[in-house]
């Protein structure tokens, strides 16, 4: 799904790179946790992933497709086709409604309508699933913050994309709600047969991981996870 090799990305104006892996995978379905302190480059890899940044040398390759070799136009096609995401602050759309904030990835991605067959039934499902069936039509921002986030959570796994990438998705919810939150995350993304990179401070949360992996470790020698 990913492989990075010889990876180096440094931020313009800083003397020293922020980034520095020699190798990294994550394989189909697979639900990698990864860690490491403030500032060791976890959200900067994010966004290498994600293809908003290039890196200055190595290659990251998703599902084959080196991300170097893409324009830009087609860097935001490929995300959109084939990576969902939830964020820290969710970046749901406040004056859009529930149903429609779901739906959103269905506009800017033909691969996920059709896969998502009919968009508004499987959104319909996602959303009864996530315990919002009531909320439907009701704008995001007169949602709880555990709401909002499981919204997130159906728009970033309509249309089911390979690969679902988590940043610190459940910093806004308490303890017990960030564990039934996973265990959610867990069984949608399995159903869709997507695979999981989340990133995360809360060193509880890596149990319910099928791997663990700290960043520094990543980048100062080949990959050594710490399998739990
Ligand atoms: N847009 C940017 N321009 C320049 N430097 C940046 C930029 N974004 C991040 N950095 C630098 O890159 C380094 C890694 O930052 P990054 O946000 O990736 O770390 P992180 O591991 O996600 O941190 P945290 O756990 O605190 O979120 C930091 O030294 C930061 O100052």
């Amino acid at each position: 799904m990913i492989d990075i090799n010889d990876l180096q990305f440094t931020w313009p104006g800083n003397p020293r790179p922020t980034l520095n892996i020699p190798s990294f995978s994550l394989s189909q379905g697979e639900r990698l946790f990864l860690h490491g302190p403030s500032g060791s480059g976890k959200s900067t890899l994010l966004s290498l992933l994600t293809g908003i940044h290039l890196a200055q040398s190595g290659s990251i390759r998703i599902l084959g497709q080196n991300l170097a070799q893409l324009s830009g136009t087609k860097r935001d096609r490929f995300r959109a086709d084939h990576l969902g995401y939830v964020f820290q602050q969710f970046n749901l759309l406040s004056y859009l409604s529930v149903l429609d904030n779901v739906l959103l990835p269905c506009q800017f991605s033909q691969l996920r309508t059709q896969r998502a067959g009919n968009p508004k039934m499987q959104a319909l499902h996602l959303l009864d699933r996530l315990d919002l069936h009531r909320h439907l039509h009701q704008p995001v921002n007169a949602l709880s913050v555990g709401q909002q986030q499981r919204v997130a959570l159906a728009r970033a796994l309509i249309g089911a994309p390979e690969i679902l990438i988590a940043d610190e998705p459940t910093s806004a919810l308490d303890a017990e709600r960030r564990g039934a939150f996973i265990e959610l995350l867990f069984e949608c993304a399995a159903e869709h047969g997507t695979a999981i990179l989340l990133v995360s401070h809360d060193p509880q949360l890596a149990t319910q991981f099928d791997r663990s992996v700290n960043l520094p470790t990543l980048n100062h020698a080949a990959m050594e996870a710490e399998d739990v």
